[in-house]
């Protein structure tokens, strides 16, 4: 599944700037987002076993960056991702990859549908296959895992399960009985990731570039959420996301995780930050970086950097004048 798969055994690297943290064991779509990161080529992969361990070890230094699930085109947001990206300081996401998701049910040899019982699987590969399951194996029981190969691995250490939902690379990992391809409910589906640094540097615009922001609403007022989203309408951003996630500290309280066309440097986008800092008690910028589709998304030109330059320049002539007693209305 990818070009440099993790080597557990390999000896860690002197510095940390050669180490890429992800969730692992070697065979993960976590793993295959991760090898289509040109600087991580040649470089120390240290597999670990969920999102918070992938993040911790950025946070700690132990790792140059993270690669995390963020969505899912058929589950939407990974909520654990969602919900660290809000609350560990200091993250910032400096790359997106998309890798097409599907999956086979796998058992040991010799196991056939009928034995299987019990299947173990990732929550949110589980989640892609419900009609399959529903379908094939109705009264089926589910046996969370930390990733879908660590499913596949788990079933020749000692685990309870039958079958594991795996990706179909794991022919190459492991010695299992494919027992059904392509279970997915959806043959298209596809999974977001994101790569995570501590990194304050934002990388260059591209003119095809997303900006992640979480935010949360003043008071709970009708028109609230109206008036956040009012800050990017009126600069002309589309969002390609908004999803709600709790604060968790009281029931109804929510934070919003939101994906804006554009990059920090664009001044539609710069200046919707500040309308949203202005509005909201807490915004959190989780950078700016290119979309991995590389589309350039169309705006209205009345957005384009330059008409905001203009319209500054427009506005500090007045003040000069105001200052030079002879204000002008023109
Ligand atoms: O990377 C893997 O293979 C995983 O098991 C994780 C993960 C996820 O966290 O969303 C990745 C992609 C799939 O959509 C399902 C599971």
């Amino acid at each position: 599944m990818s070009s440099a798969p993790a080597d557990p055994t390999a000896e860690l690297p002197a510095s940390v700037d050669e180490v890429y943290s992800f969730l692992g064991p070697s065979g993960t779509f976590t793993e295959a987002a991760l090898a289509q990161v040109p600087e991580a080529r040649g470089k120390h992969w240290r597999a670990v076993n969920n999102v918070g361990e992938a993040l911790a070890d950025v946070v700690a230094g132990r790792s140059v960056a993270a690669m995390i699930a963020i969505e899912n085109s058929i589950e939407g947001g990974v909520s654990v991702a969602q919900d660290a990206l809000a609350t560990i300081p200091g993250l910032r996401i400096v790359g997106e990859y998309l890798v097409p998701v599907n999956f086979v049910l796998v058992a040991r040899p010799g196991t056939t549908l009928a034995d299987v019982h019990t299947v173990n699987a990732h929550p949110v590969a589980y989640a892609q296959c419900h009609q399959w399951l529903d379908a094939h194996l109705p009264a089926h029981g589910h046996l969370p895992a930390s990733s879908n190969v660590a499913a596949a691995a788990s079933l020749f250490e000692g685990s309870t399960a039958d079958a594991a939902i795996a990706p179909p690379g794991i022919v190459d990992h492991h010695d299992v009985t494919v027992l059904a391809e392509n279970i997915g409910d959806n043959p298209n589906a596809v999974t977001r990731f994101v790569l995570v640094s501590t990194s304050r540097s934002v990388p260059e615009p591209t003119g095809a570039d997303k900006t992640s922001l979480i935010a949360e609403l003043p008071d709970d007022r009708p028109g609230s959420l109206l008036d956040l989203l009012e800050q990017f309408s009126t600069r002309g951003i589309n969002l390609s996301l908004i999803e709600s996630r709790p604060i968790g500290d009281a029931l109804g309280r929510y934070r919003f995780v939101i994906d804006a066309d554009g990059h920090i440097h664009d001044e539609r986008v710069a200046d919707a930050l500040l309308g949203l800092r202005r509005f909201s008690p807490s915004v959190i910028f989780l950078g700016s970086y290119p979309r991995a589709d590389g589309v350039r998304v169309a705006f209205d030109q009345r957005y384009r950097d330059d008409v905001f330059t203009e319209a500054r320049a427009w506005l500090e002539t007045l003040v000069d004048d105001a200052g030079a007693g002879s204000a002008s209305h023109g």
